[in-house]
């Protein structure tokens, strides 16, 4: 048979970061900080409110609901989401559920994005926003965020790596349609200032550039820094489209409830690509998922809140882990945001030897070692760069920190072992 198989719009998005290494670490891991999930189950009133859907009198539950999302979770999603933004909000028509925040993002590429179009992408970044743009028929665009040494020797954090203002300026073009931002930021944990973000939006105001904000760890900021969503700044309510998670809202990665909110102009788009395609997504789990919304509407900003302990709980891990780390000598970026950090593994190198010309980065190289000879499981940073420049800052892995302590004990008498051993 000779006619191809493959459309061509899959050219250069077979391989994927997350296949490879969770297969690793299932193989070789006894620790693993590598995939962004907990491995502590999700609130007992989640649970409960999962376990009431299933066994409940209302069997219709089980069945088919409305595509666009269970009325009750894009009620709660609208009246929550209304009240942060401070704008009344139409469950039916600003607010649409999907599978995960991962296909939240793939109705917006494929809503919004075809040839000629530009996306700009800004580095490090979640590794499915390049695939996404490429399979929607559109090229990336990528600005990175660049490190600043810290000054009087402090630990360097997320909030050193900055923006150059002109150098993203000078990606913007009458080809750019839109641009991902990340707040906070996976890999790195930085959380944009308000500053960073008009920065933003006065750039897609002035150039008529849509802003697919990907917000899914909203709830996940640390030391007193506020979460801003772009879309309350001035000009962008109409241009952004908010991608949220339960996933990370509630730790319960394996459930895939996504969602999006932003105005109808722009999800109109998406419900067309949403009923041609998942159209629909689990019954149970949006229910159960719009009971922990419903507490958490009545329990806004108070020390109950879920939204208040899981990153009091998570900034602990946070500072744990930074320093078992930098006891080690594996220097962390402090993270601002997110259940990540990122640490620079340069005094470990001399265990894994360099393989000049090689087209595999260095930390990748590393990371697949460190997981087969110490059974410590993370994630190179290269894999959230694109393809020319994954090698520019391939000497960092990143660790996931929303684990056990026993976890992050482990993995830190991983670390003193091996560096006692060098
Ligand atoms: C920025 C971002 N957007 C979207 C998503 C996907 O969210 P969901 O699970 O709701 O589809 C994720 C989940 N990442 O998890 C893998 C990892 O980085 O270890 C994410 O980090």
């Amino acid at each position: 048979m000779s006619r191809p198989v493959q459309a061509r719009r899959l050219e250069g998005t077979d391989k994927n970061i997350w296949v490879e290494f969770v297969k690793l670490a299932a193989t070789y891991s006894t620790v693993n900080l590598g995939q962004g999930f907990p491995d502590f189950p999700p609130p007992d009133f989640l649970k409960e409110a999962f376990a009431r859907a299933l066994s409940g009198e209302n069997h219709m539950l089980h069945q088919y609901t409305r595509a666009f999302g269970h009325p009750p979770l894009v009620k709660i999603l609208a009246q929550f989401f209304g009240k942060l933004l401070g704008q009344e909000l139409d469950p039916m028509n600003n607010v649409m559920v999907t599978v995960g925040a991962y296909q939240a993002l793939f109705c917006c590429f494929q809503a919004f994005i075809e040839e000629g179009d530009e996306v700009i992408i800004i580095e490090p970044f979640f590794d499915c926003y390049e695939p996404m743009v490429k399979m929607a028929g559109g090229t990336p665009v990528f600005v990175p965020l660049r490190p600043k040494a810290p000054k009087d020797g402090k630990l360097m954090s997320s909030a050193d790596w900055q923006l150059d203002p002109a150098e993203l300026a000078s990606k913007f073009s009458e080809r750019t349609k839109a641009i991902v931002l990340n707040s906070p930021n996976n890999p790195l944990g930085k959380v944009f200032s308000r500053g960073e973000l008009e920065l933003i939006a006065d750039l897609c105001v002035k150039h008529d550039v849509l802003c697919i904000s990907d917000e899914v760890y909203e709830w996940l900021v640390y030391d007193g820094k506020e979460h801003i969503r772009i879309a309350s700044l001035q000009g962008m309510w109409d241009r952004t489209v908010i991608i949220g998670s339960a996933g990370k809202t509630f730790s319960a990665t394996g459930w895939k409830v996504g969602w999006t909110v932003g105005p109808n102009r722009l999800l109109q788009h998406l419900r067309t690509v949403h009923q041609n395609s998942v159209y629909h997504c689990a019954t149970v789990a949006q229910e159960a998922v719009a009971q922990g919304f419903q507490r958490e509407l009545e329990l806004y900003g108070k020390p109950d809140s879920y939204f208040v302990q899981l990153p009091k709980e998570l900034q602990r891990k946070r500072d744990w882990l930074v320093q078992s780390l930098d006891a080690v000598g594996m220097k962390p970026i402090v993270p601002e945001g997110t259940y990540f950090l990122v640490a620079d593994i340069s005094k470990f190198k001399s265990d894994v030897p360099d393989v000049p010309d090689s087209d595999e980065p260095y930390d990748s190289r590393f990371a697949k070692w460190m997981v087969k000879n110490k059974g410590l499981a993370a994630i190179p940073l290269s894999a959230f760069y694109s393809g020319a420049h994954k090698n520019n800052y391939s000497h960092f892995i990143r660790f996931c920190f929303a684990k056990e302590e026993a976890t992050l004990k482990a993995a830190s008498d991983i670390l003193q072992k091996w560096k006692q051993e060098k």
